[in-house]
């Protein structure tokens, strides 16, 4: 194999997946993606983006009044609308509005039963009325479901592209009807120089499959060496990552990669993108749960070598908490409003002195 370290993203062909005679070939390369580079497009994924990206626009376009009427701030599951400028990277403001929208789940806490506070996590998203946006709701949850699908499909072969049973992940998730995971829908607008769409960060969970929604360059990966590596938009593709949690349980395996958008400049409009998000289950504690990789395995993670400094800000570690926890002060930390109005014992705690001035996304 050639040098670890790498200079763009490799594409791979889901399509190899379904043919005995490829899937090899796709297990392999999948195998090397995971391990030095943490960052793969996926080509050929049966499902349909086209009505998805067609709304975008449009629901950005609503009026304001109606965006700030689905406000993040009522939700105590962080699910709804954040207004441009509301986060911020490595201390500098992240210029991007949101939607947070999840995959259709009732949420699990009761109130005065003494449930686990990150349980309140999960729960219904915000939608905008359906006048204003016919058939956007229907659209967006039949994505997100397919996504769902694709990603534990993923998660399986992952699992083969590290020598285990394609079933051993399902450890770290619930029954279906107990799990819920969490898309966004993202605009960058234009800005007149080069600025922080949002700053260097890792995400946190298992997965990531991303939808660049429109026809913009901006997402970098961090390589190896610290070199800022482009991952334009390749039509009809998804960009998968890897998140801190599926790191740590694959022991380093399965990279981390450090990335970033930057902010589209010239006049091609804003940039639009579609993160999904898989979770695992609210309660596991990932350090009880602890895989065993075969020697050869673990030898291609030592050729790799360890990744030296990246750009992104440190990300919270699971060894004590249940990862619902580790998820809950990550979201009050980046939301500090949703959290003084939902939780706000663990607000007292998380900034016993209030609120800094510039709170951080990651
Ligand atoms: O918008 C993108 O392309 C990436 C966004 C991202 O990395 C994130 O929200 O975690
Ligand atoms: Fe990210």
């Amino acid at each position: 194999m050639s040098s670890p370290n790498f200079s763009s993203v490799p594409v791979l062909d889901y399509s190899q997946t379904r043919s005995e005679a490829l899937k090899p070939q796709f297990i392999q390369e999948l195998q090397h993606a995971l391990i030095n580079v943490g960052f793969l497009y996926l080509s050929n994924v049966p499902i349909e983006t086209d009505r998805l990206v067609e709304y975008i626009p449009r629901l950005f376009a609503l009026p304001q009044g109606s965006k700030d009427k689905i406000s993040m701030v009522n939700s105590k599951h962080f699910l709804g609308y954040s207004k441009l400028g509301a986060e911020f990277t490595k201390g500098q403001t992240d210029w991007r509005e949101q939607f947070d929208i999840a995959t259709p789940h009732v949420c699990r806490a009761v109130e005065g039963r003494g449930d686990p506070d990150y349980w309140s996590l999960w729960g219904p998203s915000q939608w905008p009325d359906e006048a204003l946006l016919p058939g956007f709701k229907p659209t967006m949850e039949k994505y997100l479901l397919e996504v769902q699908e694709l990603s534990y499909e993923f998660i399986g072969l992952l699992a083969e592209a590290f020598g285990l049973p394609a079933d051993t992940l399902k450890q770290f998730y619930d029954t279906a009807e107990l799990m819920q995971h969490r898309g966004k829908i993202v605009q960058y607008p234009q800005t007149e120089s080069e600025s922080q769409g949002v700053g260097p960060h890792y995400d946190a969970g298992f997965l990531t499959f991303l939808l660049q929604a429109s026809d913009h360059k901006g997402l970098q990966v961090q390589n190896l060496s610290g070199d800022w590596i482009d991952v334009p938009p390749i039509p009809g593709t998804f960009v998968v990552n890897i998140g801190r949690a599926l790191e740590f349980v694959t022991q380093g395996l399965a990279r981390a990669t450090s990335h970033r958008v930057l902010s589209p400049t010239g006049g091609g409009g804003p940039r639009y993108s579609v993160p999904f998000f898989q979770n695992i289950s609210l309660d596991v504690k990932l350090t009880e749960h602890v895989l065993n990789f075969s020697p050869e395995i673990l030898k291609l993670r030592d050729a790799r070598g360890t990744v030296g400094a990246t750009d992104s800000v440190n990300f919270t570690e699971f060894d004590r908490e249940p990862s619902g926890r580790v998820n809950l002060i990550g979201r009050v930390k980046s939301h500090p409003d949703v959290a003084e109005r939902h939780y706000p014992a663990l607000f007292k705690q998380v900034f016993p002195n209030g609120v800094p001035a510039q709170v951080s996304a990651y």
